[in-house]
């Protein structure tokens, strides 16, 4: 691996690779669009695509269409990691497959939750994480669009969840088993609600793949995360967390200095 990411260039220095002007005076959506316009240069014809979910993802799919519209790309096949993202992608008239067609993906974008400094990543947030962690696991490259808001120091460092998947029977079981297991980290461990449609009742929130979400509050850092990794998969109520752990090849930060690359391995 090369040598680690340092999420505080985007706040007190200049990053080390920059290749845009300052982008200073850019919301946060439009930081978003250019980490997501950025990734899809990394396309090229005839790839098989893992195409990501989310508010950044959204960007490099959007573009992709566009380059396929104006006859850049040609031959693009896109492996959609959740409904949200098959929906775009239909509506945009990108070509799709899955996994059992294409077991070998060139490529996939998506966004994070979290990127620490050695680009481990949090995903899942939009409850994605299960199709997310299988397509961007068969893909020969994983590049990881962000604007600077994501940089942690550690995982769980923003303040905000790492989601488990788990399944629906007895998941408060398996949430107080994970609560259990990072006590030493003052986890607090809660099942992701969902508000009901015209002011109904609040219900679990439901992934593509028929589960739930225990979303997983940190106070501190969990310390050794492959180690975090094997004990959450231990339990047989879970099915797969967010903790994207070496998985990363290629880092997009837009933040206020520009756009940074980061390849893990140069
Ligand atoms: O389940 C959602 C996915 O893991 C997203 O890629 C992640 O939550 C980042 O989404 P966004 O780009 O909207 O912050």
């Amino acid at each position: 691996m090369g040598s680690a990411f340092d999420p505080n260039v985007t706040t007190t220095e200049e990053p080390a690779i920059v290749d845009s002007p300052p982008l200073s005076n850019l919301t946060q959506e439009e930081l978003k669009r250019i980490a997501g316009y950025k990734a899809v240069e990394f396309v090229e014809s005839g790839m098989v695509i893992g195409l990501g979910t989310g508010s950044t993802a959204k960007y490099a799919v959007a573009r992709i269409s566009e380059l396929l519209r104006e006859g850049k790309l040609k031959d693009i096949i896109g492996i959609p990691t959740s409904t949200t993202t098959h929906q775009q992608a239909v509506s945009l008239g990108i070509p799709l497959s899955d996994l059992d067609s294409h077991p070998v993906v060139d490529l996939s974008i998506d966004g994070a939750d979290e990127v620490d400094p050695a680009l481990n990543l949090v995903k899942g947030r939009g409850g994605s994480l299960l199709r997310e962690k299988m397509i961007e696991g068969a893909s020969k490259k994983f590049v990881v669009i962000v604007d600077e808001s994501k940089l942690v120091k550690y995982i769980g460092g923003s303040g905000l969840a790492v989601p488990v998947e788990v399944v629906p029977f007895c998941c408060d079981f398996t949430r107080g088993k994970l609560e259990e297991l990072f006590k030493g980290a003052g986890c607090k461990a809660k099942l992701r609600m969902k508000m009901g449609s015209n002011g109904g009742d609040a219900a679990p929130a439901v992934t593509d793949n028929g589960n739930y979400v225990v979303d997983l509050y940190l106070e501190r850092d969990i310390g050794d995360l492959e180690a975090a990794s094997k004990e959450i998969l231990r339990f047989p109520g879970v099915v797969e967390h967010g903790m994207f752990l070496g998985m990363a090849t290629t880092l997009i930060v837009a933040g206020k200095f520009g756009v940074t690359v980061k390849d893990r391995f140069g």
